[in-house]
């Protein structure tokens, strides 16, 4: 795909992620890429090296020009990161914030002035371009900024459109589900071990298990629930073992846990735009 200069202001793991999957998918050339943080230069440097991006301390270096300006900052530097850099920012960029729960009109509040901001919900499979992102805009956004950016995050994965107030949503579903999945791994490889098996011959065994559970539930119409039916004889080993997850109610416990890290998302939100908004009112 054609790409314009990217600025990542923040250089921590969602935005090595994102640079890896864009660098070595062969998507975008890294002379393409400019990464700004706050402190560490062995990062940038580890960054430069490892990518081949542009590093700089510099933030007007880093976003003046960028067509693209993707914030990957942790909630609670945005405020100081969005300060250093809102002087050297206009309304022909496209801000791309990956910041979980926090309002593109909070966002626009920071900068100061009318500015297209598109919010993205990654993950970290973006490294391996299997990012499920999702992603919603403000109405400053014209078609073809939004069409940029949605093709920057195909790049890297898959891209769903939906309302704003829906990411604090899909944060507690995909953008913390990869942590889900490896807490499973990581519960499964535990118990593994405790039935007789050595943790490498586990560990194989596992990622391939999950890796065709998930391409079934992507290439097949069935329902998960069919899915797990084929899978389940009666009386036998699958049955025997999802009555004890009916037992210990997994269900249940992954509901609570997508939908508290939902409202976390949520909070995190209203706690930041109360407390960064305060002398912007
Ligand atoms: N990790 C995920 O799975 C994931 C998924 C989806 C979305 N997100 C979102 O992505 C954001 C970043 O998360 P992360 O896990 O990548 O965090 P992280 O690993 O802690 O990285 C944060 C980066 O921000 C930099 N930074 C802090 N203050 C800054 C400033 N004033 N100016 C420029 N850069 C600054 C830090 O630089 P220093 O090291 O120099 O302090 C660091 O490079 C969060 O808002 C999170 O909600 C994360
Ligand atoms: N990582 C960020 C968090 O845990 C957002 C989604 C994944 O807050």
């Amino acid at each position: 795909m054609h790409m314009n200069t990217i600025a990542f202001v923040g250089a921590g793991s969602m935005a090595e992620a994102i640079i890896n999957g864009l660098v070595n998918g062969g998507v975008c050339l890294p002379e393409y890429i400019k990464v700004t943080n706050r402190s560490s230069m062995e990062r940038l440097d580890f960054l430069n090296q490892a990518y081949g991006v542009s590093v700089t301390k510099n933030k007007q270096e880093t976003v003046g020009g960028a067509s693209i300006i993707i914030l990957a900052m942790k909630p609670k530097d945005v405020k100081a990161g969005i300060e250093s850099i809102k002087d050297y920012v206009d309304s022909s960029q496209v801000i791309i914030s990956v910041l979980a729960g926090i309002s593109s009109e909070t966002i626009r509040k920071l900068f100061g002035k009318e500015l297209s901001i598109v919010r993205a919900m990654p993950n970290t499979s973006a490294a391996l371009q299997r990012s499920a992102t999702a992603l919603a805009c403000n109405s400053a956004v014209t078609a073809d900024q939004l069409k940029q950016a949605a093709g920057l995050f195909e790049a890297i994965g898959t891209v769903t459109h939906v309302l704003e107030h829906q990411l604090d949503a899909v944060t507690g579903l995909s953008g913390s589900g990869p942590a889900y999945i490896y807490y499973i791994a990581e519960a499964l490889e535990k118990a593994a071990e405790e039935t007789g098996l050595e943790k490498e011959t586990a560990k194989a065994l596992i990622a391939q298990t999950l890796l065709g559970a998930a391409e079934m539930l992507l290439t097949s119409e069935k329902e998960p629930a069919v899915l797990r039916k084929e899978v389940t004889s009666p009386g036998g080993t699958t049955e025997a073992g999802i009555e004890k997850l009916e037992e210990y109610k997994v269900s249940e416990a992954i509901a609570a846990c997508v939908k508290k890290a939902k409202e976390r998302s949520h909070e995190l939100g209203e706690i930041f735009a109360k407390n960064a908004l305060k002398e912007h009112t």
